[in-house]
């Protein structure tokens, strides 16, 4: 990749690249005046194209190709449901991670969400398709052909009318701004690849969380290694959540799109949201400029993560005293100018967009000087730590500071329910300070998360505990509980409950995928089950898919064993039978206040609550 090479000598490198810049894609027609085949591939030929093409042609054609770099939690959904709404664009996503792009390949997708194998199998592998009639009627049945592919060929970015970068952006841990400045590798790195290769015209997004002002030196970049030639750069963040992912793509708040204020930074702007409008309001599309946009992704994740440690803050004031925290929050979120939302005290806030993006913006309101400010934000990240630390030591504190001998169960280990991924886990933490205190097995369970992931958390904080295998990775609650002295509720999971949750209103995807459908339910159950030969169908916007049936994965897959290996856990556990497994004093710590405590407490278990005082 192009990542090694120093930036003066990738701009002239590029001319001998050059072939590559102007490939025909398959789906391109040779006529498109958008991509010409080049028969004399070189820079100087290109640049010169681009001159003659005023400016005015970026983004005046239709859209054939989009490439999205990037294949992870955002990039693949969103090339996914971009492919669905738009059968006639050939969707193409780029990763440097061949083991990423082979998973996205097979029937083990890499991201866990609902809803999305369905999506993905249907775009990437084709159906058949039907209106009203149904797929009984053989007459009306329709091919619906594959426009969503996976690769590790950079040679895609340049068939691309659209590039989405998608890549990671974590917080730097090394030299200036270590601990909150974003590290910008990946993204730059990706982004001297598209510099490299799009096409002269082609509409550079930015979908990654970026620094404010990062569109202005990506346009500051392009010119440098491919002067003259024209592109524009819009800021279009995305605020997708893991677990929902196909419902907040699908029934977005808003699409935020951000570009230069100059006519042809509008006009792609325009190009991008007629994307968008295939299946989002036009009333739900925002036009800013690209700072706006930018800073508007950090402070919308900001001020949710703000509210989260705020309602934490009280919940230390509900444990010293009688009141309790859920009461709290119910009265306050009904004050309509407050709202009942992100109101839901716990361990903190996990996953890897909040604590860095606060990070993030508590290092550029320090670059502008602006320390009070830099300080504010960053206490909500504190807060989010000390919560932590006082659910540990709470624990601790229950066992009179003596965990040697004892065995704890941990319940979830990802950052949040419905979804595999241990970025930023609190359970990392939590586990990490209890092992300080000798215990004899932290057993761990969790629905989604792969085995492998867990111990890779676990490894970076207490190697020594998973070698000596004092933690252990639990494919059953049951084995995880048993003999437990305590057992512990990290994750927000509804499987972990002891009441039934509330109904919430329909979601899109309720529609898109009713839960009858074999495409609702998780990844695993359909792998390991016959159904995978079979041909599934689903409906959406009237039309029924059936799905083709997936090639088997070779005898030997590991992924495969894995996931058959795993029980599927979609129901919820039986309190009884975990608490009939436990041993004296038997806690139960509820770091998410989702149990009942009082009917837990008739099976003979004592129950500690975040946020209300223990009894
Ligand atoms: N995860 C979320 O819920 C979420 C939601 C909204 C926004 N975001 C933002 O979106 C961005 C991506 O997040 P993510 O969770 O999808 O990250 P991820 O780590 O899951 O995926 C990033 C992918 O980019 C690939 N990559 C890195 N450098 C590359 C390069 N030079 N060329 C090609 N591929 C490269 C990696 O191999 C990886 O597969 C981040 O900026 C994040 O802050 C994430
Ligand atoms: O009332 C609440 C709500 C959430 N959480 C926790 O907060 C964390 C983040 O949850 P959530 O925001 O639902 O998940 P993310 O996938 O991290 O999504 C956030 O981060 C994304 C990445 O930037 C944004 O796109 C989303 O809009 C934003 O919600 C999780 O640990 C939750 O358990 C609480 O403790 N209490």
């Amino acid at each position: 990749m192009a990542d090694d090479i120093p930036m003066d000598v990738l701009s002239s490198s590029g001319a001998s690249d050059a072939s590559s810049f102007c490939s025909t894609g398959p789906t391109t027609p040779a006529s498109s005046p958008l991509f010409r085949p080049s028969g004399s591939d070189d820079l100087a030929v290109l640049t010169q194209l681009a001159h003659l093409r005023s400016i005015e042609s970026v983004a005046s054609e239709p859209v054939k190709s989009v490439c999205v770099v990037g294949a992870g939690y955002v990039g693949g959904p969103t090339a996914a449901v971009l492919a669905l709404y738009h059968p006639s664009i050939t969707v193409e996503v780029l990763d440097r991670d061949p083991r990423r792009i082979q998973q996205w390949q097979s029937p083990h997708l890499p991201v866990h969400e609902s809803g999305l194998e369905t999506v993905v199998r249907t775009v990437r592998d084709g159906a058949d398709m039907a209106g009203d009639e149904g797929l009984t009627d053989p007459l009306s049945v329709q091919k619906r052909g594959r426009n969503l592919f996976f690769t590790c060929d950079t040679a895609t970015i340049a068939r691309a009318d659209i590039v989405f970068m998608a890549v990671n952006t974590p917080t730097k841990t090394f030299g200036v701004g270590a601990g909150c400045a974003t590290n910008m590798t990946a993204f730059d790195s990706a982004m001297r690849e598209v510099a490299a290769h799009a096409k002269p015209g082609a509409i550079i997004v930015e979908k990654s969380t970026v620094p404010g002002g990062t569109a202005e030196r990506v346009r500051k970049m392009l010119s440098t290694y491919r002067p003259g030639v024209p592109f524009e750069v819009l800021s279009n963040p995305e605020f997708l959540a893991e677990g929902c992912a196909i419902d907040n793509l699908t029934a977005p708040d808003r699409v935020l799109i951000g570009s230069a204020g100059t006519p042809s930074g509008r006009r792609a702007a325009r190009t991008l949201a007629n994307l968008y409008e295939a299946w989002v309001p036009s009333s739900k599309i925002l036009q800013t400029n690209s700072w706006s946009s930018e800073l508007a992704k950090l402070v919308a994740n900001a001020m949710l993560a703000q509210r989260i440690s705020s309602i934490n803050s009280i919940s230390a004031i509900c444990e010293k005293t009688g009141a309790e925290v859920d009461q709290v929050a119910h009265a306050i979120g009904l004050d309509a100018r407050i709202g009942p939302q992100f109101l839901k005290a716990g361990l903190g806030f996990g996953g890897s967009c909040f604590r860095k993006d606060i990070a993030s913006l508590a290092y550029l309101a320090e670059s502008l000087g602006l320390d009070d400010v830099a300080h504010y934000w960053r206490q909500v990240n504190v807060m989010n730590e000390r919560q932590r630390d006082r659910f540990s030591r709470k624990v601790i504190d229950c066992f009179e500071r003596n965990l040697v001998g004892r065995k704890l169960a941990i319940l979830g280990f990802a950052f949040k329910k419905n979804t595999g991924d241990t970025r930023e886990s609190l359970a990392v933490d939590v586990i990490r300070q209890l092992l300080e205190e000798r215990p004899a097995e932290i057993a761990i369970f969790d629905p989604y998360c792969r085995p492998e992931d867990i111990l890779r958390e676990i490894m970076s904080v207490a190697p020594e505990a998973v070698h000596n295998e004092v933690v252990k990775i639990s494919s059953d609650p049951y084995l995880a509980c048993s003999q437990a002295h305590a057992v512990l509720v990290v994750t927000d999971c509804d499987q972990f409950r002891n009441t039934r949750p509330k109904k919430k209103r329909a979601t899109t995807q309720s529609v898109l995928f009713p839960q009858k459908s074999p495409a609702w339910a998780p990844a695993h159950d359909l792998l390991c089950h016959e159904t995978t030969l079979e041909r599934e169908t689903w409906t959406h916007d009237g039309v029924s898919y059936q799905l083709n049936a997936q090639d088997a994965c070779s005898p030997n897959c590991s992924d495969c064993r894995t996931t058959c290996d795993r029980p599927s856990v979609t129901e919820q556990v039986e309190w009884t039978r975990i608490a009939y497994n436990m041993l004296e004093p038997r806690w139960v710590f509820d770091g998410r206040g989702q149990l009942d405590a009082a009917e837990l407490e008739k099976l003979g278990v004592r129950v500690d609550t975040v946020g209300r005082r223990t009894a």
